[in-house]
Parts: C-alpha cells; structure tokens; sequence
C-alpha cells in the first residue's frame, strides 16, 4: 500500500505534465485510463464500501459541477479527463461557501457558530474575504488545472494578501492582546494578524502598517501576473476597458486560426505568461532609449504574444451556428474510435466526449466552406504619423510616411475547397496503408497549409513520414514538406502548398499588432507564419543576417520589404544605410534617400572599399565607446542625449549620437569574386564585432556555395533567410539542414533567427513599385540626402578601352610593377602578377600601345618609357579617369612611393655590384664554387639568360 500509494499521483502528473504543452494526445488518454484502474486496485480490498461509495459521489459531484463550471464564459470543456482536479476545486468552492454563510450572510446554528469563532478567530476581518479568494481559486482548479504555475501564483499571492490583511487589520484594530479576551482579536486580525503584527508594532505601528500595506500591494501584483513595469500600462488599459474604449479600437489585422483549437487555452495562455514574467517581457516595450543590457541574448522576431488575442480576432466562423466545434483531441479520439468500432463517448471515463453531441471532425471538415469573396483587408485603426526633429542631419523636421502609403492586402482565407480537398486526399493515403492515424486541423498560411495528423495509440510516427511520397502522389505535389512533430505539439505536420495561395502585403504586416508594439527603428516586416501569423523582426538583435536563395526565389523582394520597412520607421538620425548592389538595378529605386551615407554601390571593388569604410567606422565607434565607458551604442546614444557625454576640455568635436548603420550587400558572389580575401576579412571583422556598435550586415546572394559563403562569413552571420534553393546542398551551406529545396519559390522561405533551433516557414512580405516610389518620394521631400565623402562612393562611370576588357586591374598593377622598378620584363610580371606568359606578353603590349614602355628588344628588358612621378596620370588615362581628377594628394603617394621603389631598385643594384664585387674577391682567393657562382650570376647579369635578359639581375634588387 504504502509503495503503491504515490505511484497513483504520480500518473496523474504525467498526464498533467502532456496537457501542459498544449498536447491532446491519445497518450493522455491511456494514461488517465490507467489512474483509475491503479486507484481500484489499491483500494478495493482495502477501504470499506461506504468510503468509496461516497468518494466516488463526492467525485461525480465534483465532475458535475466542474463540467457546468467549465461551460460558463469561454468554453474549456474540451479538457482531458486525465487532467481534472474537480475533487479539490469543489472542496475549495464547498469551503467559500460555508464560510461565506457565517461571513457574509450571518448564518446561525451551533456548527457555524463554531467554525465563524474558529475562522474568526485566525484570520479576523480577514474572513470576509476569504470566500472570495476560495471561489476563486475553486473556479481556476475547475477550468485551468493544468495551469500550475499561475495556479500556484494566485494561492501564494492570496496567502500574502492575507497575512498582510491580518497584520494591518490588527494594527487598525487596536492591537488586541489574546490576552485580554478573543472578542478583540477576533474584530481585527486575528491570531494571524497577532502573530505577525505585534512583533513590529512593539518597534513602532507605522512599521508593520509600512511593510503590510506594500505587502498587501505586492499581493494584488502577484495573484494578477502584473510586473511593476506594466503597472501604468494595466491600470490604462483596465480603465480602457472600463469604458469600452479597447473595443472601439481593436485592430482587425489578423484573422482567427483557432477555429480548431479554440478550447486548447495554451496558444492565449503560454505567450501571456511570457509577456509578463519572460526574460523579454518587456522587450516589446523598448525603444532605442530602452536598451538594456545585452540585447544579443534576445531574439529577433518580435513576438507574436497575443496570437490567440487580438491579433486573431475571429473573422469567418468555419462551423455552421449552434454546433460546437470539437477539440482537438476530441477530433483525434474520435477518429481513433470510429476506426477502432466504437461510437461516439463510449469511452468510460470520457465525460467530455460523452456530452459533445454527435459531432466528429467530418462534420467540421464537411462543413460548406464558407463564401469568400477576394475582398480588400479592412485597415485597422491607423498609426499616428510620426514627427521629429532631427538634430544629426540638419535642425529640420522630419515627418514619416504615413502608414496608408502602403496597400492593404487581401482578406486572408481560413480554409477553402483546396484545403477540404487535400484533407480527403491525406486520409484516404492514412487508409489506404492502414496507418492508425488522423487528420485532426489545419491551419492555413498565404502559401502553404499545415495539415495536423495525431496517431493512435502505439501507431508509429516513422509509419505516415514514411509515406512523403504517397502523400505527395495524392496531392499532387512535390513540395510536401514534414514536420515531425510540429513544435511544441505532440503531432505531425504536412506542408503542402495552397493551389490558390495568397499575396502578404508589407503594409498589413507593419500595421500589425506585432510591429505597433515596438517602436524600435530597426525593426521590418518579414512577413507571415504558417499560421498566418504576422511576422516582425529587429534588424538590431539578429545582429547580422544572412538572404540566400535561387534566382527568382523571392531576395530583392525581401531586401525591398526590409529597406522599406526602414524607410516607414525610422529618420535619417536614427538609421543610416550603405547599399551595394552590384547588379545594378534592384535597389536603385532608393537612390537619393535621406538614410543613404553614400550613393549606391554598384562596383564590386568599390563595394570591398565601403566595406573596409565601414570597419573603420566600427573601430572609430568603438574608440568612443571605450573611451566614455560605455559598452553599446544605445546606452552611448542615450547619454549623449542627457548632456552627459562632454568631450575633453580642448577638442572642438560636437559629440552626436550614432544612428544604426545598415549594410545592405545585395548579391555578395559579385563582391567575392572580385577581392574575396579583402571581403571576407571585412565583413568577418564587422561581424564579429560590429553589434556592440550598431552595425549591422545584410547579405543577399543567390549562389549559396562554399567559396560565396565562406565558413568565417557563416560563423559570424548567425540569422538566416532561406528562400528556394536549387539543391539540398545550397540549403545545408544556408541553414546547416536541408528543407530550403523544398521551398516554392516567390517569397517562400525558411527564417532562422539567431539563436533558433528550428527554422520557421514565412511567406515573404511583398511591397509594389508604386508603393516603394510613393514612400522613397515622401522621404526625399523631408530631408535632402548628404553623402560622407570618406566612404568609398562610386566614380562616375569611365571608358574603358576595349582592348583592355577585363584585364584592367592587371595592366594596371602590372604598369604600376613596371614604372616603380623602371625594369620593363615579361618574366618579372609573370612571377609578380602569377599569370602565363601569353597574359604576361600581351600586358606587356597593352603598356607598349600606351607609351609605358619601349618596344620590344628581343631577349633584352623593355625600356620604360614612364618616370615615377608621372605614374599616377598614366594609371588614370588607363583607368579612363580624367588625369586632372586624380587628386593631387594620391598622385604625390604614388609617385612617392614610386620612386621609393625606383631608390630601391638603385640601391638593389648596388648591393648586387656589392655582392659582386665580394664574389669577384672570392674567385681571386681562389674559391672554385664561388667562382662557378659567380660566372654564372655574370652571365645572367650581363645576358641573361632569358627573352628579356637581366631578371635574375631584377630578382636580386628584391632580395
Ligand atoms: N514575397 C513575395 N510575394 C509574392 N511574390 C513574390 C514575393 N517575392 C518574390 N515574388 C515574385 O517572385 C519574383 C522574383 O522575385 P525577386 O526578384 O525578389 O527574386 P530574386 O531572388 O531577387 O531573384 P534574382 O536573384 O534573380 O534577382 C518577383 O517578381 C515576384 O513576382
């Protein structure tokens, strides 16, 4: 008995623990059939017959009440039997009610009398509140048992509350002595309120009036989830409540996904928790000025912590009126049951089941679906258009776009013929490979569907994934993608593209709830979940991001939502960008923006020079961090504008704030090919390091390969954005696991935020040409843009001679070779530049045709034509620069290091004619070896032994 005793608890918190993640497996079910069984088996022979007769009527009492109690408000009666706690709610209820009869109600007789003077007499005029605090946590162990922690939460912040009531109930009362009789103790506190008040009232009655009025607060606090921070927030919106304001105001940007599970309180509890108790609770809250501490810990994706609220406003009712729509699990069980024989609620201990009339998941996915014209997304409540007054980019004000610049999309569809289609299609495969499995839900995202199958009992989950190509067969797609199991759920997942899917408009995204909760400036519209749920993220907190994806897959279209999204957020002072696009045309909409630091960037090597700007950018911010103690740049900003960052007493320098700074690269293959080992040290090193300083990397390219992506780039750029890959490989370079291929291209993609295990299905964001002109020109019209001239800003563009070709930087480095050493030989740029000597020939033409160098002499060295000094002008003419734009300052640094070289070159010969001499001694000692070297150095010297003579001469001066 006393070994078998704890084994019945101990089933029943498994089945507790199942609930509590939101599961309604039909695992739960076995093992709330199995408590009972234990239970009967402990106690049959052993507890007399009218004890268990009466605990099983207290128990049936208990169920009774509990299923009449659950069905009041929001329905919950869907609840697993397994996870019942009746039997201590109605006790909970039974005692508020009994105390309530004296209490409140002033009930006499002999047994009342004897428990008020009891109860009285412990807790004083705390009493009357206790029903109320009984009823209540009755109610929730009714509706909520799974819930514990609230659970707990709520009995540990009453107990504060009443022994803080007691303590200030004996202080006000007059600080009755027992001793002097109960009457007094019972008219205040109470023994409670004795006990705990006393003590501190000896010192002084302030101190425990003090210590328990903050208590009794801090009670209210606890038992209502409500950190100190929210306190304006929650009494605002009680008041909006109050008046009925929030309904007035409720957006109605989202639509209800939970048709399915709306008696599963997980998906409305669970975030809420997090929202008020998490780490990030108030991450939402922050703004620039409410950095605090390091937010790299955070993640990225704002969260959608009300989903199940008001984001998900039921919009279109998926079940006929007056028919409840089951649960999940019911769906499952039901299913289950009607394969294995058995009828509706035969289960014994099912209650739930037994009063759903008869309803099984056919009725819900045999219900019409509704009619659904394509309508246009009604816009919610607008955002208040915000003004600023910028100070970094000249004392003018600044007003961003407003939120109607961009289009509502259209009405998001619940659920469609295609998807009741593809719902038969994936039972008649469960049939037809008698895998003991059913569909219970779906939810419908733009693109994509999530079909939900829940197996039987000891059915294997191997058994349906196993059967991705069946299912693909019968749905007729090759893009099924399977999740096993969904996250945070005890059931299988099917992809399967809509056949009618439908466009997210960046526009309904950044008027989400989602993106309205924070005001942080780098924060975009990604796009929406497979849920349909929208999804925002901040730029800052990723810190870097990685866009990959085959041609046509959806990158420009995502890097366009981004700048966008930028553009509708943020001023010029608070984020200030750096574009590269060297394809030339997709992001030359936003030429001219305020938030450029420089024109676009459309030459790769230009681009590898802005890079390099932006890492002495980093470094110079980080000086400052360093030197003013500060470790990120927020924290930097902020006291900065509090006056409290003052440059030393002599320097002249205006202390600013530092705006984010948002690198966009869109095609990085272009930038690696064209100085990958001065790109990847670059963006390594801004990576590494460039959080702290508010900078962030965005790099796009469409050949995800190893030499594009390199390791070092992929260890430093921890947030990824997928969109179809043309093979598995390419997604494992991406995402370190396959699935990208799967993707269906045009704005489908996998989205792994830093710090995420598993990537996240969203269908991009998708913002129109019209849409971006209209936004690019109203923020052109508020705030002219002003360039930085010490970023690498693209030259106008020059003639290159056609008989260069690509050959450019070669003729150029090798002119630069040949005029510093004034040695005009082919072999030399063959070894210098590592080319053929075909390139090394025709190089030496291109500079001959040029005047660089003299025609050719046979095996002798060219002459060259050219003085140091003139050097910059000739590289220029050959660049196609105008020479008289070469600025003076470059053309004196080159000549000078020119000639340094040319001094070089002198003094080589000299060492050479040192070393010769030296060897010469040598022969007239007699040495025969050094007299052999000797020759044969001479020779090379004298004739070389080569077309061009001399160049172990040439090699010589480098040594
Ligand atoms: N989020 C989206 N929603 C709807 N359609 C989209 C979306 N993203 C892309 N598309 C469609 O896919 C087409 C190609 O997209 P996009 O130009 O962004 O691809 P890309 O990956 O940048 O290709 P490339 O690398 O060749 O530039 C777009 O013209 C558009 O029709």
């Amino acid at each position: 008995m006393a070994t078998r005793t704890p084994s019945a608890p101990k089933g029943t918190t498994k089945s507790r623990s199942g609930s509590s993640t939101g599961r309604t497996g039909t695992g739960r079910s076995a093992s709330s059939k199995a408590a009972p069984a234990r239970h009967q088996s402990a106690g049959s022979g052993d507890q007399p017959w009218l004890i268990r007769a009466l605990a099983s009527a207290y128990l049936g009492l208990a169920h009774g009440a509990g299923a009449g109690i659950r069905r009041i408000g929001r329905d919950v009666s869907g609840m697993d039997p397994g996870i019942r706690r009746d039997g201590a709610a109605l006790f909970n209820l039974l005692l508020a009610v009994f105390i309530a009869t004296f209490a409140w109600w002033g009930l006499n007789g002999a047994l009342p009398a004897l428990v008020a003077s009891v109860v009285n007499g412990t807790f004083g005029w705390m009493t009357y509140l206790l029903p109320l605090m009984l009823a209540t946590c009755g109610i929730r162990l009714f509706r909520h048992p799974e819930d514990t922690r609230s659970n707990n939460r709520i009995g540990i912040g009453f107990i504060i509350m009443t022994i803080a009531g007691c303590g200030l109930a004996h202080v006000i009362g007059g600080q009755p002595s027992p001793f002097d009789g109960f009457e007094g103790v019972r008219r205040a506190g109470g023994m409670v309120g004795f006990l705990v008040g006393s003590p501190l009232a000896a010192v002084h009655p302030a101190v425990p009036m003090v210590l328990y009025t903050f208590l009794a607060f801090t009670s209210v606090l606890v038992v209502t989830a409500t950190p100190f921070t929210a306190i304006p927030r929650r009494i605002r919106e009680a008041y909006e409540h109050l008046m009925g304001m929030d309904l007035e105001r409720e957006p109605v940007d989202g639509h209800d996904r939970s048709y399915l599970y709306e008696h599963d309180p997980k998906p409305a509890k669970a975030p809420r928790k997090r929202r008020l108790f998490g780490k990030d609770a108030d991450a939402a809250e922050k703004s620039v000025d409410g950095y605090a501490g390091d937010e790299a810990f955070e993640h990225a994706v704002v969260d959608d912590d009300d989903a199940a609220g008001a984001v998900r406003k039921p919009s279109v009712p998926a079940v006929p009126a007056g028919v409840r729509r089951p649960t999940q699990s019911e769906m499952a069980r039901e299913r289950i049951k009607e394969r294995q024989g058995l009828g509706a609620g035969q289960s014994q201990d099912d209650t739930a089941t037994q009063a759903i009339p008869a309803v099984t998941p056919t009725t819900v996915f045999a219900a019409p679906v509704p009619e659904e014209p394509a309508q246009k997304a009604p816009i919610p409540a607008p955002i208040p258009q915000r003004t600023e007054q910028l100070s970094l980019a000249g004392d003018v004000t600044y007003t961003l776009p407003n939120a109607d610049a961009l289009v509502a999309g259209t009405v998001p569809r619940e659920r469609t013929e295609a998807n009741d289609a593809v719902v038969a299609a994936l039972t008649d495969t469960l049939n037809q490979f008698n895998v003991d499995a059913a569909v219970t839900g779906f939810s419908r995202g733009p693109t994509v569907t999530r079909y939900e199958i829940e197996l039987a009992p000891g059915t294997k989950v191997e058994r349906v994934t196993a059967l991705s190509k069946n299912i693909a067969y019968a749905v007729a797609s090759s893009d099924v993608r399977i999740l096993s199991p969904i996250p945070g759920k005890s059931a299988i997942g099917i992809e399967i593209p809509n056949t009618d899917r439908e466009t997210v408009s960046l526009g309904d995204v950044l008027r989400s709830q989602n993106a309205r909760r924070t005001e942080h400036p780098m924060v975009m519209g990604v796009g929406k979940d497979v849920e349909g749920g929208f999804v925002v993220a901040n730029l800052a907190k990723m810190p870097h991001l990685l866009v990959a994806g085959a041609t046509g897959a959806g990158k420009s279209s995502f890097v366009n939502s981004m700048i966008t999204s930028i553009l509708m957020r943020s001023t010029p002072d608070e984020v200030r960008m750096v574009m590269v696009d060297p394809k030339r045309v997709e992001l030359t909409a936003y030429e001219g923006v305020p938030h450029l630091i420089t024109p676009i960037i459309t030459n790769p090597k230009k681009a590898a020079e802005a890079l390099q700007w932006v890492v002495r950018e980093m470094d110079a911010r980080y000086d400052d961090l360093a030197n003013y103690g500060f470790k990120h740049i927020d924290d930097f900003n902020k006291a900065v504008r509090a006056g409290k960052v003052v440059p030393p007493p002599d320097s002249k320098r205006v202390i600013k704030p530092y705006p984010y700074l948002l690198v966009i690269v869109d095609e990085l293959a272009d930038l690696m090919m064209v100085a990958p080992r001065d790109v990847e040290d670059s963006i390594v090193r801004i990576t590494q390091l460039a959080r702290a300083a508010g900078i962030h990397l965005v790099l796009a390219t469409q050949r995800p390969s190893v030499d594009v992506v390199t390791g070092l780039i992929k260890a430093n750029v921890p947030s990824r954005m997928a969109f179809a890959t043309s093979s598995v490989t390419d997604s494992r370079v991406v995402l370190d696991q396959p699935g990208a291929e799967k993707l269906i291209g045009q704005g489908d993609a996998l989205f792994l935020p830093m710090g995420a295990s598993k990537p996240m299905r969203v269908q991009g964001a998708w913002v129109s040409e019209s849409e971006i002109h209209k936004v690019v020109e109203h923020v052109k019209g508020q705030l002219s843009v002003t360039y930085r001239d010490d970023v690498a800003a693209e030259a106008p563009k020059k003639q290159i001679d056609d008989d260069i070709g690509d050959d450019l930087d070669l003729l150029l480095q090798a002119t630069e070779l040949v005029v510093t050493t004034q040695f005009g030989s082919t072999s030399m740029l063959q070894r210098k530049l590592r080319v053929g000597f075909a390139k090394a020939g025709r190089l030496m033409d291109l500079m001959e045709s040029r005047g660089v160098v003299g025609p050719s002499e046979g095996s002798k060295a060219r002459d060259v034509l050219v003085k140091p000094d003139d050097l910059a002008a000739v590289l220029a003419t050959i660049r196609g620069d105008d020479a008289q734009s070469v600025p003076d300052s470059s053309a004196q640094a080159l000549a000078d290091n020119a000639n340094a070289n040319h001094q070089m070159g002198d003094y080589g010969v000299d060492l050479v004619q040192q070393d010769l001499d030296n060897r010469t001694q040598a022969v007239d000692y007699g040495v025969d070896l050094v007299q052999q070297d000797l020759d044969n150095r001479t020779q090379a010297v004298d004739y070389g032994d080569d077309d061009d003579g001399g160049e172990d001469a040439w090699q010589l001066t480098g040594r």
